[in-house]
């Protein structure tokens, strides 16, 4: 089996250690094939946290990772290590700007030609690093099943209720009428208290299937919550200094009926609302980038079909300039006006004033970077669980001829992709 075969060659390699040479990276190969579930299986199995789990949208890389040797709460120090070190490392930025990322452990990076095992050990400290390898180790063939629970809902409870919301975008149009901003993202979190424990790994394994070409997350700090999510929005992916992001925004019903599908798929990239709710997120990123690079390309505009909503959907292209790194991109991008608004700062203002919930690590990004490479996600359609309680997040650009209907009818279907999976 895969993991038995890396920990014989991770033991081996533990046997080389040469003493008080600093942080090293141990790295095992093997090309055998691994479905994405074993990963979720084999974390749900362990018992080291911080659990991260990250599957991109393209399905070329899947990476894995348990515990930490390293954490960092802002970009600015995460890079500098990273310029001096060259790992990749994990983690993200809240919708409140919020930061953490870490240098795990042990990590597993899967790409379409092999798997790689990396296991960190600081030589000058192997007595105490020694026994927490040691158990690591012991539990590294372990991997549970995952079973398809059908939950029980005892409770549902919404932050805000529609009469609520109703209020909440009528102020958001006085807002825009007034000239504060031209859009903002209301959202609205509903809570599930359910009879049994719920599992994040059972669940993010099912939405893997449902929810397919969608980045596919699970952060999970503690024992006993886990934020996981599946996300069809990438913030950015970087190699080199190619840089490529995306607007979507602007959002229609898939149902049932193929030809209806179709007919809101055309109705949308028609309606003047939402191709200018997409085209403000397009002026956000490259108003925000636009000192950073040195050309872009923004291609046509076109649909981004999910199971139960189709997106409008732009790709941005772009070369950065020479020296720009993480820090700058992750700086400027986040958060995009698909998620909090134009003009950024007025918008955030007036989600904080409104919102009666914190967003936590909803609509906030989560991926990873080294000196090559990086790719994040946006943390949409996504859910924080805790023992029996799952919250759902799910929100929708408002614009000055926003209905509240309407508004409120796309967020309950964008919930759908997380709460469908609980029956
Ligand atoms: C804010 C969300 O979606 C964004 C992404 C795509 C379409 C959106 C919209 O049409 O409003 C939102 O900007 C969410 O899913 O919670
Ligand atoms: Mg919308």
């Amino acid at each position: 089996m895969l993991f038995n075969q890396l920990k014989q060659q991770l033991e081996y390699e533990l046997t080389q250690i040469i003493p008080n040479k600093g942080l090293i990276k141990i790295e095992v190969q093997s090309n055998k094939k691994a479905e994405n579930t074993l990963f979720l299986r084999w974390l749900n199995a362990q018992s080291i946290f911080p659990k991260f789990y990250w599957q991109n949208r393209d399905d070329n890389l899947t990476l894995t990772a348990i515990g930490t040797v390293k954490s960092f709460d802002n970009i600015q120090q995460a890079q500098q290590f990273n310029q001096q070190n060259n790992n990749t490392l994990l983690g993200g930025i809240k919708f409140c700007g919020q930061t953490t990322f870490i240098l795990p452990r042990l990590l597993f990076a899967k790409n379409q030609k092999k798997m790689t095992a990396c296991l960190m050990v600081d030589t000058d400290h192997l007595d105490t690093e020694i026994p927490q390898i040691h158990d690591i180790l012991e539990k590294f063939d372990n991997a549970s099943t995952l079973n398809q629970t059908q939950y029980t809902i005892l409770e549902t409870t919404q932050a805000t209720d529609f009469s609520q919301w109703s209020r909440n975008i009528q102020s958001a149009i006085e807002k825009i009428k007034q000239g504060c901003f031209n859009k903002v993202v209301l959202a609205n979190a509903t809570n599930f208290k359910c009879k049994e424990t719920i599992s994040a790994y059972e669940l993010l394994a099912l939405s893997q299937q449902k929810n397919q070409h969608c980045f596919h997350f699970l952060y999970q700090e503690d024992r006993y919550s886990a934020f996981i999510g599946s996300s069809p929005e990438r913030l950015y992916k970087r190699e080199q200094q190619r840089f490529y992001t995306e607007a979507l925004a602007g959002t229609v019903a898939v149902t049932e009926d193929p030809t209806q599908t179709e007919k809101n798929g055309q109705w949308l990239l028609n309606d003047s609302k939402n191709t200018l709710e997409n085209q403000y997120v397009v002026d956000d990123i490259c108003s925000h980038l636009a000192p950073y690079i040195s050309s872009v390309i923004v291609s046509d505009i076109h649909l981004k079909r999910l199971p139960k909503v189709q997106h409008l959907r732009r790709f941005i292209e772009m070369q950065l300039k020479e020296n720009i790194s993480d820090i700058d991109c992750l700086n400027q991008i986040h958060p995009t006006a698909a998620i909090a608004g134009l003009p950024r700062p007025n918008a955030i203002e007036f989600i904080n004033q409104t919102e009666n919930f914190k967003r936590q690590w909803y609509a906030g990004t989560l991926g990873f970077f080294n000196q090559a490479q990086a790719e994040f996600c946006v943390t949409l359609r996504s859910a924080q669980i805790n023992k029996n309680t799952i919250t759902i997040y799910a929100g929708a650009g408002i614009m000055q001829d926003s209905d509240p209907h309407s508004e409120w009818q796309e967020i309950e279907r964008k919930a759908l992709a997380m709460a469908e999976l609980l029956k």
